[in-house]
């Protein structure tokens, strides 16, 4: 296990920022911690890793309190901060020198460190560059690499991709990937759904301080998964299939719609075989699909609310 959080609270005066938050993250996993602005992600983060202090709960990394072992522990730990914290009055590999220095890491070791890291971000060409003249999105690929010279084991991503063109994004999460091919755990933070869709290995959803659901993308899908949708072309008419699919066990709904057959029945009640059957009886099937929740569902369902770019309607 490389994190652990037991019921963590938070709150700011009045304000319940974590509101009991109990947060596992194993070996090898990129965890994308997903909720809208204002969720607690940023407080959520900073506690975990010590940088603010928590009103309660256990925080355990790599095996160890962070109360008793926070200087060893924040020695293995990248942070990707929201705000680009880079020196723009220095070259980039002096940028990744100062950070690499930060962490005791010298001479040789520290010139392969920011050589090796370049290259995973994609800025060697740009090394004696002053960042003021990069683009937005070299920008947030120097500040990830800022994060990465010391070589840490757990790397945590607060929004890493505020901003940026969609192909620097791209980048960026092929980055996230290949680190993690090459042994790092990741806690990604984000308010857009297709990023944890992209690239988490688990998702933690976070509104409102709390942790309303943790797991795979599967099991967050079978959470809310009470029935499916299925979508059927006939090769006749379809009167006669419509009445006898009514008749399932477990069909909600079955109707016509343009040329399409729409049925929605309880998930498990194994009708996609009975509606086959049916449909065969008169005349057969051109086409049979079945339509299956998103993230975006799973989030819509268990907070009652839509995430679309961060805002919530
Ligand atoms: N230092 C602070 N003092 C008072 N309130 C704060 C402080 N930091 C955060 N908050 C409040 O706590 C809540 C959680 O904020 P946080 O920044 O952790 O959310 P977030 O999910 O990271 O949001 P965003 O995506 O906008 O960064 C918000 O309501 C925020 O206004």
């Amino acid at each position: 296990m490389i994190a652990k959080l037991d019921n963590i609270v938070k709150r700011y005066g009045n304000h319940l920022a974590l509101d009991c938050v109990d947060i596992q993250i194993s070996e090898g996993e990129i965890l994308g911690l997903l909720g809208p602005n204002g969720a607690g992600k940023t407080t959520l983060i900073h506690g975990m890793i010590g940088l603010i202090s928590v009103d309660s709960g256990e925080i355990t990394i790599f095996g160890k309190d962070l109360k008793k072992h926070a200087l060893e522990i924040k020695r293995q730990i990248g942070l990707v901060t929201q705000e680009v914290t880079i020196f723009e009055e220095l070259s980039a590999w002096d940028n990744l020198a100062f950070f690499g220095g930060i962490y005791g890491i010298r001479g040789d070791e520290l010139k392969k460190n920011i050589e090796e890291t370049l290259e995973i971000v994609g800025l060697t060409e740009y090394k004696n560059k002053l960042p003021a003249k990069f683009s937005g999105g070299m920008k947030r690929r120097l500040n990830i690499a800022c994060a990465l010279v010391h070589k840490p084991k757990f790397l945590v991503m607060d929004e890493p991709t505020v901003g940026i063109d969609a192909q620097s994004r791209n980048y960026i999460l092929e980055t996230v990937r290949r680190l993690n091919g090459e042994g790092t755990t990741v806690l990604y933070t984000t308010h857009y759904i297709e990023e944890v869709e992209a690239i988490s290995s688990r998702v933690a959803i976070l509104d409102q301080g709390r942790v309303i659901a943790q797991g795979t993308k599967k099991e967050l899908i079978q959470k809310i998964q009470y029935e499916e949708r299925i979508t059927l072309q006939l090769v006749e008419s379809g009167e006669e299939v419509i009445e006898e699919i009514q008749k399932l066990s477990g069909v909600k709904e079955a109707y016509q719609q343009g040329r399409e057959v729409r049925i929605i029945s309880e998930v498990g009640a194994g009708n996609i075989e009975n509606i086959l059957t049916i449909s065969k009886k008169h005349g057969g099937v051109q086409n049979i699909n079945t339509e299956q929740p998103t993230l975006e569902d799973v989030f819509l369902t268990l907070t009652g609310k839509q995430l679309r770019d961060g805002e919530v309607e």
